[in-house]
């Protein structure tokens, strides 16, 4: 669960290998990469800089008498600081420097460096490296800190599939200016299906304990209920468990993009990059935070027993959470996919509709009303029609100050909350059309039947939760939103029967789980008391601060 020290070694340095390291590169490092004969780290973010890349301090220097370049740490805030297996684990790590070549700063790029001795593992002259100390969590990662002191490395260990440095110093441009950003995008793009995995990891974990659970009635009975009859159980577990499967339809359709993207990249096609990095930044923002407020829901729907480490849930939150931060700050990636639904105003009142992509064009179609009770398609429309009002008063509001002279970052600075909400809105809507399509792709019925009622009951949800915007220009009527209340606790009880069915069915062991409340076989109490006996503190019946502490305190005459 809270990942592995090479776990960056697989979803970074590897991946960082494929993107942007030359065949002739890979000859010599990728294999040796994929047998783990060396362990790398993707070593990036500094103690002074994370989100704004091109103010990395960390400089790479082409020496063109030795045809080498100079890694240099020219102040503390310039340390790498976070990679993760940085501290311990690599020996090799794929380093972003800002690359300096004939006196021209040409911004980040990417090198691979060696750390530390392939056979002592000590770390080589000219590297300080180590751990950044405890996290919240994700602790068995160690994640490090890195400097270099004039620290020399081949010109070949620039990573040049993109761009090149040749032996004279002449610098040969990438075919698009963030393609060094690809490894960036290729996490965000696997990140919908990780996120969902956790979400699905305590969603299992809740819904299994809260069929063990019996506390309170509710008509009076022999037996107490079990607490997933409660309605407001079902209300704070549910929709969770459809957004589970959403983000992981979501997450296949991104990778699969990821895939695509890597492919036409080396034919020199760089179209895709804009669409992938500005759908890519919202999903992971939106996925991660709603990942973490769906986790955090499912130990406090487990009571007292949700909050003891015996749960493990905290561990899931602890982990997912660090998502809303790393692979870009969720805020700052928001504010990415605005520039993009910005641009795609401007385009529409340019009278260039006809250019906006597949997943922008919804913008310029105005849509006046639906009817709910005609089915989820009507529920697209409705949150078609949040976005775009959304995305039109946060752009109004933008262009406006502009016009008012207003520089663009100010203008930008002030508009930038409403502009966050737009790329959420916009989201939203990518995630529930993904869902809607990939439950209609289902073929076996049974299945999408239950799959159906789970989109039901996401739709419902979501559009209840947006009802803001739904209803500040009328597009929604009061009426209409009792219906759709209706209709999520329609689906709340219709989910119900299957909701065990649809957590198990995501075959998570107990290994996995590594929950007392979650186990498969519902045995929860005696392995509760079987765990807490085994906690160090009942080794012995008294402990040793009693002598040292508690007799010397309780015997003192104040
Ligand atoms: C179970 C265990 C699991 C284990 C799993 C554990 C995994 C943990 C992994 C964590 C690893 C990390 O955190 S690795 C480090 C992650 N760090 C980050 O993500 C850094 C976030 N910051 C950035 O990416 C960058 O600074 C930006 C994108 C925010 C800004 O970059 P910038 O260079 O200043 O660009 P900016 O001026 O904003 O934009 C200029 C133009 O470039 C475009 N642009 C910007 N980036 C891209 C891009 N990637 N691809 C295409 N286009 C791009 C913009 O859309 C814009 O287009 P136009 O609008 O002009 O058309
Ligand atoms: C668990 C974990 C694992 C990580 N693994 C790695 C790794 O393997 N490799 C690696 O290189 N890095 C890694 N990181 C670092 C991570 O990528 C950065 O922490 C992240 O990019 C955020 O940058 P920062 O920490 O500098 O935050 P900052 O950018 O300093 O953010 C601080 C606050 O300022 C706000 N802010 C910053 N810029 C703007 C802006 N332009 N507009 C509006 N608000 C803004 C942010 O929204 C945030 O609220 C990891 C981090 C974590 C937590």
């Amino acid at each position: 669960m809270e990942g592995h020290p090479l776990a960056l070694h697989d979803v970074m340095f590897i991946p960082a290998l494929v993107a942007q390291a030359s065949d002739e590169q890979n000859k010599k490092w990728l294999r040796r990469a994929q047998r783990r004969e060396i362990v790398g780290c993707y070593a990036q973010t500094e103690l002074g800089h994370g989100s704004n890349l091109r103010k990395l301090e960390t400089t790479a220097t082409y020496d063109v008498s030795t045809q080498e370049f100079v890694l240099h740490t020219p102040q503390i805030t310039s340390l790498k600081w976070w990679p993760g297996g940085l501290g311990k684990s690599s020996n090799y790590a794929v380093v972003v420097a800002n690359m300096i070549v004939k006196e021209k700063h040409l911004g980040p790029h990417s090198f691979l460096v060696q750390l530390r001795d392939e056979i002592t593992h000590q770390s080589l002259k000219g590297i300080t490296v180590g751990d950044i100390g405890p996290k919240l969590s994700f602790n068995a990662i160690d994640n490090g800190f890195l400097g270099f002191d004039n620290y020399r490395i081949p010109r070949t260990n620039l990573l040049m599939r993109h761009s090149r440095v040749e032996p004279d110093g002449t610098y040969v441009k990438p075919p698009h200016a963030k393609i060094n950003y690809s490894a960036m995008v290729r996490v965000r793009s696997h990140m919908a299906t990780g996120q969902g995995n956790f979400l699905a990891q305590a969603l299992t974990i809740a819904v299994r304990y809260s069929t063990v659970r019996r506390q309170g009635f509710i008509e009076s009975g022999e037996q107490e209920v079990k607490v997933l009859d409660y309605q407001t159980q079902q209300h704070r577990l549910f929709p969770s468990i459809a957004k589970a499967y959403a983000f992981t339809f979501a997450g296949y359709e991104t990778i699969r993009l990821y895939e695509q993207l890597l492919k036409e990249v080396d034919t020199g096609n760089v179209s895709l990059m804009a669409d992938l990095h500005a759908l890519t930044s919202g999903l992971k923002s939106v996925v991660t935070h709603q990942t973490a407020q769906g986790i955090e829901q499912a130990r406090m729907a487990c009571g007292g027993h949700g909050y003891s480490q015996a749960s493990y849930i905290s561990e899931i939150f602890g982990v997912a959470v660090g998502g809303c931060t790393y692979e870009g700050e969720n805020m700052v990636m928001l504010l990415q996919l605005a520039r993009y639904l910005v641009k795609s105003v401007e385009q529409i009142k340019a009278g260039e509709s006809g250019k906006l992509g597949p997943l922008v064009a919804y913008l310029a179609v105005k849509v006046d009303g639906v009817d709910l009770e005609k089915g989820v398609e009507e529920y697209m429309k409705a949150f078609q029609h949040v976005s775009r009002l959304q995305t039109w008063k946060a752009s109004e509001k933008f262009l406006k100050l502009l016009k008012s002279g207003e520089k663009r970052e100010v203008a930008w600075n002030k508009s930038s909350v409403e502009l966050t909400r737009a790329s959420r809105l916009h989201t939203r809507l990518y995630i529930a059309e993904t869902f809607k399509r990939s439950v209609q792709e289902v073929a076996d019925p049974r299945l999408k039947e239950v799959l159906t009622d789970l989109l039901h009951l996401h739709v419902n949800y979501e559009l209840l939760d947006m009802a803001t915007y739904a209803l500040e220009d009328g597009f929604l009527s009061s009426s209409q939103l009792d219906y759709v209340r209706d209709q999520l606790y329609f689906y709340l009880a219709k989910i119900r029967p299957n909701a065990v069915s649809l957590v198990d069915s995501w075959e998570f062991s107990d290994m996995q789980l590594r929950s007392v409340l979650g186990r498969r076989d519902g045995n929860v109490y005696e392995n509760l008391v079987a765990w807490a006996k085994a906690s160090p503190l009942n080794k012995t019946d008294v402990l040793p601060s009693v002598e040292k502490y508690l007799k010397p305190m309780m015997n003192s005459k104040l």
